[in-house]
């Protein structure tokens, strides 16, 4: 199984090393435009093998994109982050150019691969691969859902005072500061609701910082974060890679799902080795269905400045 990460940042290297201390994958190869700095990451995480124990060779490239020749799942960190005060939106305008020429060249060295966008603004870079290249749509996966749903299950633990793996819950909806629709009357802990526990004003924060949550850590770190998207991309790798058919919510292209068509927004998808195997169209509460369509109203805005 060989795994491209385009990026060798921040998120690109972190999710280069959670791919590889989970020991799944035989290669995975960083890519970045700044000489050196590939290979420089690359050969840094090497020297973690045998301290990690794993056996995934890493090896990094400057802008060669040979090397990432036949990749199985190919991952798009490339682009530039926010700084506090920033939208994820006000990226497009430097991130789309970026975006549409790294798919490009990964696609003619791996015409076969699955490709996980994570650059911001992540449901329209995702929209953006879809309709610049020939790729079938399960093959295109924008990773935003699985880490929204991983702050809200933090979230939810705070409130409730209980561990994380007590905790079960899920973010539908755009990858966006307003766009997150946090699914609270599905949380779950260990089964049991968790508005059995806290009140629905507590709930009600969870929801609301959850939605921040990207923005919370951007303010306290100058950029935006890093340990938890790198976490997150590497499950979504793992789930493909291990054909494990597990549900995260991604961002995918919707013909009439979730009443909604021609843009790419977070819903719940099985992932597994054909990429997105499924589309779970759960049913929405009223509330639930006009957050959603309120979100995609926002992605479709952000669409709408693409140059097509
Ligand atoms: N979807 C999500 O949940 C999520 C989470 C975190 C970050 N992000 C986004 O991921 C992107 C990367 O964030 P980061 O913190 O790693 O930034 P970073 O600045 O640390 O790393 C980005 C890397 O991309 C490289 N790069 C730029 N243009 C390139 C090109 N044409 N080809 C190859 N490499 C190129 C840069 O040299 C840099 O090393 C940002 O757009 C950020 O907003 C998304
Ligand atoms: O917040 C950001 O800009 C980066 C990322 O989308 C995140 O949610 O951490």
């Amino acid at each position: 199984m060989k795994i491209t990460v385009v990026g060798a940042g921040a998120v690109g290297a972190s999710c280069a090393e959670y791919i590889a201390i989970k020991d799944f994958a035989s290669e995975v190869v960083l890519l970045d435009i700044k000489e050196g700095y590939a290979e420089g990451k690359a050969m840094d995480l090497m020297q973690t093998a045998s301290l990690n124990g794993f056996d995934t060779k890493i090896t990094g490239s400057t802008s060669d994109y040979s090397k990432t020749a036949n990749s199985d799942i190919c991952v798009i960190t490339s682009g530039i982050p926010r700084k506090p005060g920033m939208t994820r939106e006000e990226l497009i305008g430097i991130n789309a150019g970026i975006v549409k020429s790294v798919s490009s060249s990964l696609i003619e060295h791996s015409p076969n691969t699955i490709i996980i966008v994570v650059s911001n603004p992540m449901d329209t870079m995702t929209y953006l691969v879809h309709k610049t290249t020939d790729l079938p749509k399960h093959r295109i996966i924008g990773m935003g859902g699985a880490l929204d749903s991983a702050r809200f299950k933090y979230r939810l633990a705070e409130a409730l005072g209980a561990p994380i793996s007590d905790v079960d819950g899920m973010v539908i909806g755009g990858h966006s500061d307003k766009g997150m629709v946090p699914l609270t009357r599905l949380a779950t802990r260990n089964s049991v609701p968790v508005s059995a526990f806290i009140s629905d004003e507590r709930l009600n924060q969870v929801k609301e910082d959850t939605k921040v949550g990207g923005a919370t850590l951007t303010k306290l770190l100058g950029t935006s974060a890093w340990y938890a998207p790198g976490a997150a991309v590497s499950g979504l790798v793992q789930a493909i890679a291990c054909d494990q058919k597990k549900i995260f919510p991604c961002s995918t292209y919707l013909d009439g799902e979730y009443g909604l068509s021609d843009l790419c927004i977070g819903v719940p998808v099985v992932l597994g080795r054909n990429g997105i195997e499924k589309i779970v169209d759960i049913e929405l509460s009223d509330a639930e269905k006009s957050h959603m369509s309120e979100s995609a109203a926002g992605v479709q805005k952000t669409n709408g400045l693409l140059e097509l």
